[in-house]
């Protein structure tokens, strides 16, 4: 079949494409699908069409991409396969080599996060810190690009994003004291065309808010992929934990970890930010997706952006100016206590020190880590997978040495004392009002993203191995899957092919909660989750 070149115009139009273009199918981060051939009227009718064994037992996270009947996704080592979407056909495989590549700065298992399109060509981003792009008809590589040195203290498992020519990308490394950035390549040549810096000099904007020389070793990872506004050219980014750790070593804001900020995308330069936890010692981070969406709170109209953050607490911030509209707690959350002038508090008792161990929620895993939410633009309802777990933590020592862990803290977590139902839920959550609309329990943690689609249906995965599907507005499971061969982190999509909608997700357990959830992960239920990656394709 022919493959038809994506297009500015095409991204900009995802309400009219029957493929799934970009890791959240739309520059808003929606997660959000205008297909309703599968509904809620039809789903128990859903079937497997075709499947796929990777080989890799690390965590799957990427979603399907798909352009026309093409579809590209890759595997947790940086392989790049392409299938004939409907048919599960393969089309070809690309190995970006890593066998001189220790993976020694991967914090929270090697993993990788989907790709990016633009023109005929597909962009990877990778462990070693290469952006690869590939001509998508043939697999054959157009450029490489290396951002960063390999096994130093940051690595890629971000899907890209494409803005007007643009691919655009940010590092991992917040555990490691790497420098965190944003960069824009020239999508035809690879060619850097801006850089920015998350974490800024002394003498730049929010220079002030570090200890002398700290900025160098600051952290700030750009770990998960942006978003768009293509009404106001402004381009939205999560930035990660400070390093280390323990926020004795660097008191200050540390601007801009745990932020969003708003950059101008044609030279990367920030019009504003907003920082989720301030003075961050607990990991919270501040990456999590951002999904532009217009919400109407307490009678007044804001084009917004909401974020479940990892501090526990959803966020609706005017996209505009920065300004706070409401923050409310979709988990336990005691670290951030409250807030004063739209800025958040964190509670002065909860903070470790190398003398005082506390005990603390979220645990740094987060109320909710990177499995994207998903934005339904009928049901204006957030859907956010959950994890409900707390913390010990307790300051240590700790010296800077490139390439090794920087934290300055030991950790265990443990079960919300709060929460009896389980590790995980499902949760919708009414934007408007930023209050919980459903809600469905489950013992495991709930590690998969979110799909929402316009045949009234929200689709994840389980922990367990079961791709679920949800009436997305009263949370009924009106379909799961036959049981899948591994528990699912994947991040399911969907797109038509000749009229017929297909559903796709990667099951293959991983990611970091069976790495560092501490009585999680010993929970018997959850060590047990046989891994092993495994691509399902659904249809009717
Ligand atoms: O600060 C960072 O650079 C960074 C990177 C990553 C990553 O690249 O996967 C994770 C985290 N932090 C992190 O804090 C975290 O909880 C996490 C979970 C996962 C995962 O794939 O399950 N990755 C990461």
């Amino acid at each position: 079949a022919d493959y038809a070149p994506v297009t500015d115009a095409r991204l900009g139009a995802a309400a009219t494409d029957n493929g799934w273009l970009m890791y959240r199918r739309d520059y808003t981060s929606s997660g959000y699908a205008p297909f309703e051939g599968i509904n809620t009227a039809n789903v128990t009718g859903l079937k497997q069409v075709w499947d796929y064994k990777t080989g890799f037992d690390q965590g799957h996270e990427a979603p399907p991409i798909v352009n026309g009947d093409t579809m590209f996704i890759t595997t947790p080592k940086n392989e790049l396969i392409a299938f004939q979407a409907s048919t599960g056909k393969q089309l070809w495989k690309y190995q970006h080599d890593l066998s001189k590549v220790g993976l020694k700065t991967v914090c929270c298992d090697v993993v990788n996060r989907g790709v990016a399109l633009y023109g005929n060509d597909v962009y990877m981003a990778t462990l070693d810190n290469y952006v690869v792009a590939l001509d998508g008809p043939t697999g054959k590589v157009v450029w490489k690009q290396q951002l960063a040195p390999s096994d130093k203290g940051t690595a890629m498992t971000l899907a890209p994003l494409v803005v007007k020519g643009k691919v655009i990308v940010g590092l991992s490394g917040g555990e490691y004291g790497a420098r965190g950035f944003i960069t824009a390549l020239d999508a035809k040549t690879g060619k850097t065309l801006w850089k920015q810096y998350t974490i800024p000099a002394p003498n730049e904007p929010g220079g002030k808010t570090w200890p002398k020389g700290a900025y160098k070793t600051g952290g700030g990872g750009a770990w998960l992929t942006g978003t768009y506004d293509t009404d106001t050219d402004t381009l939205f980014w999560g930035v990660g934990n400070p390093g280390p750790w323990l926020a004795t070593l660097r008191p200050g804001d540390n601007l801009y970890t745990d932020s969003v900020i708003a950059m101008n995308p044609a030279t990367g330069k920030i019009k504003w930010h907003y920082q989720y936890t301030p003075n961050d010692t607990w990991d919270y981070d501040g990456t999590n997706e951002t999904v532009l969406t217009d919400i109407t709170y307490e009678g007044t109209a804001h084009k917004a952006l909401v974020s479940a953050s990892r501090n526990g607490w959803f966020y609706a911030i005017d996209r505009v100016d920065g300004k706070l509209i409401y923050a409310k707690k979709f988990a336990t959350a005691t670290s951030v206590s409250g807030f004063k002038d739209g800025k958040p508090v964190t509670d002065p008792a909860l903070r470790p020190t190398v003398d005082k161990e506390v005990f603390t929620c979220p645990s740094f895993l987060g109320g909710k880590n990177w499995w994207p939410i998903s934005v339904d633009p009928q049901t204006h309802m957030a859907y956010v997978p959950t994890m409900h777990t707390c913390m010990t933590i307790k300051g240590a020592t700790v010296a800077y040495k490139a390439g090794l862990p920087f934290l300055g803290e030991t950790f265990k977590v443990v079960a919300d004392p709060a929460h009896k139902e389980g590790w995980g839920s499902v949760q919708a959550i009414d934007v408007n009002t930023g209050e919980q609309a459903w809600t469905h329990p489950s013992k495991l943690p709930w590690n998969s993203g979110m799909l929402s689609t316009a045949g009234g249906l929200l689709f994840s995965g389980s922990a367990d191995g079961h791709l679920y599907a949800f009436d997305a507005k009263t949370g009924k499971v009106l379909w799961t899957s036959p049981q899948m061969t591994s528990g699912s982190i994947g991040v399911p999509s969907t797109w038509v092919v000749d009229g017929k909608q297909y559903v796709g997700i990667y099951a293959g357990w991983g990611g970091a909660t069976p790495i560092w959830g501490g009585d999680m992960a010993k929970d018997e239920a959850v060590a047990n989750i046989p891994v092993g990656g495994h691509l399902y394709v659904f249809s009717l």
